[in-house]
């Protein structure tokens, strides 16, 4: 079945104009959802629990935050965009003792509600847009003009207005200038979890420092490795971007092209696949869902121990080094500090 498109004209700007907006969170989604619905002409505020590091960052936008009870109360469409493992908490505590029936309840993502930890009453709309890509990009896009991609759900459709509001919201971010794909929760959550796992995120971090260990292993420069393995990924990805992976094959010497075709099937052969398919098994069945909310329940543990051995890995300092020579490769964020993977 061919996928159900959405652009700007298929959607109505002033169905969330009229609406009062919470965005929970002001992190990588929350404040790029909260600027860019203030910019579309939405009324806004921020909840945030007392003594957030974040509230600073909301209110220097001239943003007014209050504490999520009464941005919930205050407003009759709730956008949680708190980190996946605080939203069962952030739901039982705050928002649904404020909730009545007509409200609308979005997400950025569908993990909660897929996995069952969030259970909303009949009477609220549940729906959900999830840009296809990180939130700083999202509010870079939006602020020059374009936008990330989405995809749209409605979970729960209490008011029978669910919608058009969903796709009205995803106008007010910018989505729609790039393109609205009609989903589910399930589908949603399912792929996202397996593309950031498995190629985007995890895939492609394994990828890089794999390389990186190999060539400096045998005695290489680190500094080779690093434009080799990292820098220059960026430069073939924007190919792919652009055309394709096909676009990226005209690009390159016919020897890299020729590399490709001979030496990539014995990199990625068909244990990585079924080993994508084991993960996409254990995310499914909830496997993966369950292991990261114990972890969360007891403090994170093993998540720490992650973040400080990746952060330790020797393509990281070789990276810091060489990028303060190129000027023109700099942090669009300021809010990121190198040598903290984790944004706390
Ligand atoms: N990151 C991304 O690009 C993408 C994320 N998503 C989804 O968007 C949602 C948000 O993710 P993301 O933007 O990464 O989240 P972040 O980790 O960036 O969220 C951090 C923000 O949430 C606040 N916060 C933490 N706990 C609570 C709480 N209990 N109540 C209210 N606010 C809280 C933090 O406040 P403080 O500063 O005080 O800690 C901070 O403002 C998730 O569902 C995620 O899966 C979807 C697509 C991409
Ligand atoms: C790829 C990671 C992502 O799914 C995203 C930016 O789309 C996320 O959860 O952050
Ligand atoms: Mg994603
Ligand atoms: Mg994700």
């Amino acid at each position: 079945m061919a996928a159900e498109l959405f652009y700007d004209d298929d959607a109505d700007l002033s169905i969330v104009q009229g609406r009062n907006v919470a965005v929970l969170g002001y992190g990588s989604q929350g404040h790029a959802h909260a600027l860019s619905l203030r910019d579309s002409g939405v009324d806004v505020r921020v909840g945030l629990l007392e003594g957030s590091k974040s509230r600073p960052k909301a209110e220097a936008e001239g943003l007014r935050v209050v504490t999520p009870a009464e941005a919930v109360e205050e407003s009759d469409l709730i956008v949680v965009l708190a980190p996946d493992p605080a939203q069962r908490r952030l739901y039982a505590e705050a928002i649904e003792p404020n909730l009545v029936d007509g409200d609308a309840l979005f997400f950025g993502h569908g993990f909660n509600i897929r996995f069952g930890y969030i259970k909303p009453p009949a009477g609220v709309d549940v729906a959900m847009v999830a840009p296809k890509g990180p939130g700083h990009l999202v509010r870079r896009e939006f602020s020059e003009g374009r936008g990330v991609p989405v995809l749209v759900a409605v979970e729960q459709d209490a008011t029978g207005n669910a919608w058009p509001l969903t796709m009205s919201y995803a106008k007010a971010i910018g989505g729609l200038r790039a393109g609205g794909i009609k989903t589910t929760f399930t589908e949603e959550t399912e792929t996202d979890l397996f593309g950031e796992q498995t190629v985007l995120c995890g895939g492609l971090s394994a990828l890089i420092q794999a390389g990186f260990e190999t060539l400096i292993e045998e005695g290489y420069q680190p500094e080779v490795a690093y434009f080799e393995c990292l820098h220059e990924v960026k430069l073939i990805v924007d190919l792919m971007y652009e055309g394709g992976i096909a676009k990226q094959r005209w690009s390159v010497s016919d020897t890299a092209e020729y590399g490709d075709y001979v030496s990539g099937p014995r990199i990625i052969d068909a244990s990585v696949k079924a080993r994508m398919k084991d993960v996409l098994n254990d995310i499914k069945d909830g496997t993966f869902a369950a292991r990261f909310i114990a972890d969360q329940d007891a403090g994170g543990p093993e998540f720490a121990k992650f973040r400080e051995e990746s952060e330790k890995h020797p393509i990281e300092a070789t990276g810091r080094d060489l990028r303060k020579l190129m000027s023109w490769v700099k942090s669009h964020d300021d809010d990121y500090v190198e040598g903290t993977a984790a944004r706390r």
